[in-house]
């Protein structure tokens, strides 16, 4: 249980802690290419390490040295194979991560042939969707058996048969980000056509990104859609395409992964609630990161942040935040930050485009409205958002202490912490270790800023 007391002052400076999406995707590539790939400043948590064990399962060999810079206790990951993926020898676990499962599920048909590889992962992961990768990889003749499109997956190994895969754009842009790592092994050139809207498009740029520092090249390709012509308002509807060159290969290399927006956002958001002196480092002003967006947000809610090159700085708050609609689409996982937000700003907030948030290690949506409620939030669900009546903090109006649960979902903890920190009298956060997930030294961050909270 963590134990959260309200906190008046934060100040000090802090790291961001190095990104996720970046340190599953160089993990990955490394282990795609033939010859020894350092990634240094990996995120060591539970979700990246699941990446790291799922490819030694498939033959890269590891090793794990803490680097000079012991002040962070960063490690360096060194990771060398042949570029070739073997035959997994058990069930392959990827515990808690989407990302893992749905980039390695195109990846391991690519095993020597006549053989299967079968991923699972904890229960959480066991209720996520599949059904759409696993029908766009039937269209390449990559067969994947399932019970009810979801994990354990069994992945039977086959050449890839096909140069155009069509795939859903609106649920989770992980199964896009699966087929671009997978195509560039196919003899054809290849093209995957996305279908209906497109959520989550920054994790694609990420993806673009790092494939191309282990020189691997994926270009955009945007269609205007003829059928979809809007004829009263005379506007056309882009339709988004990514193309594939054939036969290109992973090259080994060594990354530096930068720090991470998504974790950031509990140390940026906080900074404004709260009256604060504090610097975030690791967080790069030109990252491709979508979640770097939460600046943005917090600005247009009336806050003032100094923007270095490599660092944010809150001083001298604490602001008064008014509330403002928040499109979601390209932002799913700052939504529980956004909710605790809209709870401190004068007036409504309304996060919308949110529908794919409801998929991830919980029902997000539901479990911000339920759990905020319980410390009096005047909070609403939507089918796609929230809707959040900002408190009356001018007339002493506050959130009062309770006991939450989180769904063991990571990202609910570190926000009802904000929430927590900022209630009068104590909130209690059942199943807390789950930070582990993408943040693992988030308690001590947090208290290392001054913030009162305690594992009990
Ligand atoms: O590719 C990635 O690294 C991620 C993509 C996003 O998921 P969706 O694309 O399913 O929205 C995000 O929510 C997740 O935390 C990480
Ligand atoms: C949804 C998340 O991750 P994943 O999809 O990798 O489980 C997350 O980190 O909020």
């Amino acid at each position: 249980m963590l134990l959260v007391n309200p906190t008046k002052k934060i100040n000090g400076t802090v790291y961001a802690p190095p990104s996720k999406s970046y340190t599953h995707r160089a993990v990955i590539c490394a282990g795609l290419a033939n010859g020894t790939s350092k990634i240094i400043q990996p995120l060591k948590s539970q979700d990246c390490i699941s990446s790291l064990n799922a490819m030694k399962a498939l033959g890269s060999t590891i090793d794990i040295k803490k680097s000079n810079d012991d002040e962070l206790e960063n490690e360096v990951w060194t990771i060398s194979s042949d570029g070739n993926l073997k035959v997994p020898k058990n069930v392959i676990d990827i515990g808690n991560s989407g990302t893992t499962l749905r980039i390695l599920t195109s990846l391991v048909s690519q095993i020597p042939h006549n053989s299967i590889a079968i991923l699972n992962g904890d229960e959480s992961i066991r209720k996520r969707p599949m059904g759409p990768l696993i029908e766009a990889l039937s269209q390449l003749n990559i067969e994947v058996l399932s019970n009810d499109n979801k994990a354990p997956l069994v992945v039977k190994s086959s050449k890839i048969d096909g140069n155009i895969v069509k795939i859903t754009g609106d649920m989770s842009s992980q199964f896009i980000s699966s087929l671009m790592m997978l195509l560039p092994f196919n003899t054809q050139d290849s093209k995957i056509l996305i279908e209906g809207d497109l959520k989550s498009e920054p994790y694609l740029n990420i993806t673009i990104d790092l494939l191309d520092k282990f020189g691997v090249s994926i270009k955009k390709d945007e269609i205007n859609n003829i059928n979809n012509i809007n004829k009263k308002n005379k506007t056309n509807k882009k339709e988004n395409a990514y193309l594939i060159k054939a036969n290109q290969t992973y090259k080994a290399t060594d990354y530096i992964v930068e720090g991470d927006y998504s974790s950031a956002s509990y140390l940026i958001a906080l900074g404004v609630l709260l009256d604060s002196d504090i610097t975030i480092k690791n967080l790069f002003k030109d990252s491709k990161q979508g979640d770097k967006e939460i600046i943005n947000i917090v600005k247009r809610m009336g806050a003032d942040l100094e923007i270095r090159d490599d660092e944010v700085i809150i001083k001298n708050s604490k602001f008064k935040l008014k509330g403002i609609d928040i499109d979601v689409k390209n932002t799913p996982d700052l939504v529980p930050t956004l909710a605790v937000l809209g709870c401190f700003a004068e007036g409504t907030t309304t996060i919308y485009n949110g529908e794919h948030v409801r998929i991830k290690e919980c029902d997000r949506l539901m479990a911000c409205t339920k759990e905020l409620k319980k410390m009096g939030a005047k909070i609403e669900e939507k089918p796609d958002g929230l809707i959040i009546q900002g408190l009356d903090i001018d007339n002493g109006e506050t959130l009062k202490g309770a006991e939450l649960e989180t769904y063991h979902d990571h990202r609910l903890i570190m926000a009802f912490t904000m929430a927590g920190m900022l209630a009068k009298g104590q909130t209690k956060i059942k199943g807390e270790e789950a930070v582990s997930i993408s943040f693992p030294n988030f308690v001590d961050v947090i208290k290392s800023i001054g913030g009162n909270i305690a594992i009990e």
